[in-house]
């Protein structure tokens, strides 16, 4: 590598380093200790694995080793039975990989797991992710519908907050983020998608959306917001009331995925995009995105705890429960009848 470009990896290096990160440092502060503190829940996994995996350093330690250098090496972060993450030593850039069947569905440990896994990936300087799934035909089915379902109400606040968090993270991310979606991407699964810089979705049988409304429940509006962010107004107020499940060739005409490629195709097409994405200086093109985005991150910021109150209060109404009771119950007969 010349000195030129040595210097100027050195100057970008240290301007991340350097950056306001208002959205990183504000969580850290809020939820310290979250990957140690082990939830004792109903399905807890989020234990000792994950804390192994924090003594590594993938990409810092990883870019000293380039002397060694094996020119493309893919380093598994291991698996901590619900993510799959690996980082790509040459290129900083990390895959993660959800993994938790039958549907990638958002619990309590599966959101922690993933808020973790967003923190070391970030403090180790990665400077791209991938976000994947390993289950043929499913991204992710959203929020597990159990967790709002007959709640327990300390569990169901932890819950949101653990959403909120992910959110926050992910939406301001100082990562290249590009989605893979291979697979439906339903509620939860679309705003997931949606947080990311770039969508790229296999074609087929396969619908994306936010359809809330045909649970008789509510998206709240930072769910809105990152919808209205990526469709626009007129669009997101259609979508939003019909709970509009929309097809991939749907999506990509409304803009709600980017591009629209055969399955087989679609972590080609993410390497490529990752590629030109990466020779963007990362300073110039993460402020770029906080420009955008921290208006609606600081919308949430502000109101983090009216969120949680207002959802609590909404989601264990008779009425909603009721209409849950009736969508998880025709989810299953659904399933039964395959
Ligand atoms: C203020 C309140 C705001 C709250 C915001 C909520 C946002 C959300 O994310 S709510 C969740 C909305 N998600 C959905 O509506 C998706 C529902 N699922 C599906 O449409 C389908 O499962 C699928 C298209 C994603 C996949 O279809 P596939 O045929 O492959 O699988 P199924 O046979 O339907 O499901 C297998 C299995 O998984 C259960 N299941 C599916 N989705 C969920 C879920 N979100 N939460 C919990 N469980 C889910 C389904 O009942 C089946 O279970 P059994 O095999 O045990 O019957």
């Amino acid at each position: 590598m010349s000195m030129a470009s040595k210097s100027m990896l050195n100057a970008q290096a240290l301007a991340r380093s350097r950056l306001s990160y208002r959205c990183y440092n504000h969580l850290s502060k809020i939820h310290v200790g979250l990957g140690s503190t082990p939830y004792s829940t109903k399905n807890s996994k989020v234990t000792a694995s994950h804390q192994a995996h924090s003594l590594l350093s993938p990409c810092k330690l990883l870019s000293q080793q380039k002397a060694t250098a094996r020119k493309f090496s893919q380093r598994s972060l291991g698996q901590d039975n619900l993510l799959d993450v690996s980082v790509d030593s040459s290129s900083g850039v990390a895959t993660l990989k959800m993994q938790k069947p039958p549907v990638n569905s958002f619990s309590l440990e599966f959101l922690t797991s993933l808020c973790i896994n967003l923190d070391k990936l970030h403090s180790d300087g990665c400077r791209g992710l991938v976000i994947g799934s390993s289950l043929p035909k499913i991204f992710s089915a959203g929020l597990e519908i159990t967790e709002m379902y007959q709640p327990d109400e300390a569990r169901l606040r932890e819950f949101w907050r653990t959403l909120q968090e992910f959110w926050i993270k992910l939406y301001g991310s100082q990562m290249i983020t590009i989605a893979a979606i291979t697979g439906h991407s339903p509620a939860g699964g679309c705003l997931v998608s949606m947080c990311c810089d770039h969508r790229v979705m296999a074609d087929g049988k396969l619908t994306i959306g936010l359809n809330e409304t045909l649970l008789g429940i509510v998206a709240p509006r930072w769910f809105s917001d990152t919808l209205i962010n990526t469709v626009g107004h007129r669009e997101a107020e259609r979508a939003l009331q019909l709970g509009k499940l929309y097809s991939p060739q749907e999506a990509v005409a409304v803009g709600l995925v980017d591009q629209v490629v055969p399955l087989e195709s679609v972590a080609a097409t993410v390497e490529s995009t990752m590629a030109q994405w990466l020779k963007i200086p990362s300073h110039a093109r993460h402020l770029s995105k906080l420009q955008l985005r921290q208006p609606t991150l600081d919308r949430l910021l502000h109101t983090r705890q009216e969120d949680i109150d207002n959802f609590v209060s909404f989601i264990t109404k008779e009425s909603i429960q009721k209409s849950l009771g009736m969508y998880l119950a025709a989810l299953k007969q659904r399933s039964k009848a395959k």
